[in-house]
């Protein structure tokens, strides 16, 4: 059975096997190691695997480290790393540190038998791919997890040897390294040291150059590790971050541009999570490390502004989504009803008519009042779309105004908009809710009650209803009038905005209809089909309000 183990298959979301199962050289059953035939398996096994697998196959991650107090590396560094790569993550804890932004507080360790037990808990009972190492805090709970990877041999053993905090504080000792070069490492399919580690690893002797890295990856993999990827991240003067990655034949130089972030507490965790999560899903090493290392990179460059403690090391966000916090998750932007009142979308022909860019009628639009701004750019490059979307979204912020894009999902998520409008022809409006998550607005154009109902049910925030009157805006548009929008906003859960043929002198009619979930009006030519956009809001916002 520890042959089966070797296997490497793709499974998608519901553990349906997706692509054929193919032998994988670098897995390192442990009860083998060091011998690569044993790592090719015969068809038998394959399909006794097949049949195991297939049943419940989520890849699973298990960490050995211990727990930050700060959660920016440890235990909670690997939780979140495992789940923003999207594996199941168990964990075993070898240590509780009081930890921050500033340095080491406190160390207890937990007892030698606890962490067996632990170790006995998941192992005996879940399917575990991948294990991965941090924090071994005692030579005694070096040798129970050997043990226990013994008794419970798993596809691959990722080790991070965490010896030394990124503030320096110790975390393990020298008898831990004794553990590590006779027992832990030559069961390992990969080992990640920094450059103090792997200077500690090779026997205290210094590393200065990319050179230097190479020949101690040669002596860390004379140790027993499969491959060995020694980080260049702390070496002086270089502007990129340069790692070696030996797999005993071959060296690769794995260069990656040096993020200007204090936010790098938790690097070293987070890289060996990722490895051992893409491992558990069937990536070969190579591909695992380059993975991992793009995934550090993408999330220092998010979180490099980031201001959590007040020490010299702070966190990063694994899952980048607290770079704009403050301008919208937090609330500025987040949607309300009220925000339909002047509701201003844009047209690119008839800004190009009157001589400004969409950023400075969006400008204008605001300055003048609306209320919220739909980028309705039908015929603009995906490329100009963006780079103009990005602007208006800064001039919007600035003003507490929710900007949303017409039709287009994918420039909406690539700008980080705050959300989008969609028609009955556009992408299924549940579809849309999955792909932009709970916190986006979704506007949905409707033109009868069930349209309105469906919208509701599928997740949306307003509706947009209409043509309310005739409009030259939008070709072959049906006028429903405003009996069409009575009928809409009487049986609509959602708030509703009117739309179509919408000005300065029927604004006011429309509004005085009294259905008191319509909260505003749509409005493109009367804005943005005039000589000044400021005062044509101005005027429009004042007959509304
Ligand atoms: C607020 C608002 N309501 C309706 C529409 C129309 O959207 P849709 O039906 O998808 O048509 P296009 O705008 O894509 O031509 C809207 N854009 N905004
Ligand atoms: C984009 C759009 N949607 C409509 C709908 O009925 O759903 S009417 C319309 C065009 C509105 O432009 P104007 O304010 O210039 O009439
Ligand atoms: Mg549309």
């Amino acid at each position: 059975m520890a042959s089966a183990q070797v296997l490497c298959c793709h499974f998608d979301c519901r553990g349906v096997q997706v692509a054929p199962i193919v032998s994988f050289p670098v897995w390192n059953s442990l009860t083998t190691p060091k011998n690569p035939t044993l790592r090719f398996v015969n068809s038998t096994l394959m399909q006794a695997d097949m049949i195991h697998t297939s049943q419940n196959k989520i890849p699973h991650v298990l960490t050995v480290a211990g727990s930050d107090s700060g959660a920016g590396a440890g235990i909670q560094a690997d939780l979140k790393a495992c789940a923003a790569r999207r594996v199941y993550c168990s964990t075993v804890i070898t240590a509780v540190t009081a930890q921050n932004t500033v340095g080491v507080q406190g160390v207890d360790i937990v007892p030698e038998d606890f962490v067996a037990e632990q170790l006995k808990s998941v192992l005996s009972d879940m399917h575990v791919d991948v294990v991965k190492t941090g924090m071994l805090p005692s030579l005694n709970i070096v040798k129970v997890l050997c043990g226990s990877l013994r008794k419970f041999p798993v596809k691959a053993l990722v080790v991070d040897p965490v010896m030394i905090s990124t503030s320096g504080d110790v975390l393990s000792g020298p008898s831990v390294l004794t553990g590590f070069r006779e027992e832990l490492l030559p069961m390992a399919d990969i080992v990640t040291p920094n450059i103090k580690e792997a200077s500690v690893l090779i026997g205290d002797v210094p590393l200065k150059s990319v050179s230097d890295m190479r020949t101690a990856a040669k002596l860390i993999h004379d140790l027993g590790p499969r491959n060995v990827l020694v980080k260049g991240g702390d070496l002086p003067n270089s502007s990129e971050a340069i790692d070696v990655f030996f797999d005993g034949e071959e060296f690769y130089e794995l260069c990656s541009s040096r993020v200007n972030t204090r936010n790098t507490h938790g690097t070293g965790c987070t890289l060996a999570s990722c490895i051992a999560a893409e491992l558990a899903k069937g990536s070969s090493m190579l591909s695992a490390v380059k993975i991992a290392k793009h995934f550090i990179e993408t999330a220092l460059d998010y979180s490099r502004d980031l201001i959590i403690g007040n020490g010299a090391q702070g966190p990063f966000d694994h899952f980048l989504a607290l770079k704009n916090i403050n301008q919208h998750s937090c609330g500025q932007n987040r949607f309300h009803p009220n925000n339909l009142l002047l509701y201003a979308v844009t047209d690119s022909a008839m800004n190009r008519r009157w001589g400004r860019s969409i950023a400075e009628a969006v400008k204008a639009a605001v300055e003048g009042g609306a209320t919220i701004v739909q980028l309705r750019e039908k015929d603009a490059e995906t490329r100009d779309f963006l780079d103009a979307a990005k602007v208006c979204l800064e001039i919007c912020r600035s003003h507490g105004v929710p900007l949303l894009i017409n039709d287009r999902i994918d420039v909406a998520l690539a700008c980080d908009a705050d959300g989008v409008h969609i028609g009955q022809s556009d992408m299924p409006t549940n579809l849309a809710r999955t792909l932009l998550g709970p916190e986006k607005i979704i506007g949905v154009s409707c033109k009868t009650p069930d349209q309105a109902q469906q919208a509701w049910i599928d997740g949306a925030d307003y509706i947009g209803c209409g043509g309310v009157y005739p409009t030259n805006t939008k070709s072959n548009n049906r006028t429903i009038g405003l009996e069409g929008l009575k009928e809409v906003c009487q049986t609509s859960k959602l708030p509703v905005v009117a739309i179509g043929g919408i000005g300065l002198s029927n604004a006011r009619t429309v509004m005085e209809i009294g259905e008191p979930n319509l909260k505003g009006v749509a409005v493109v030519s009367a804005l943005f089909d005039r000589e000044c956009v400021l005062t044509e809001t101005r005027n429009l916002h004042a007959v509304i309000s």
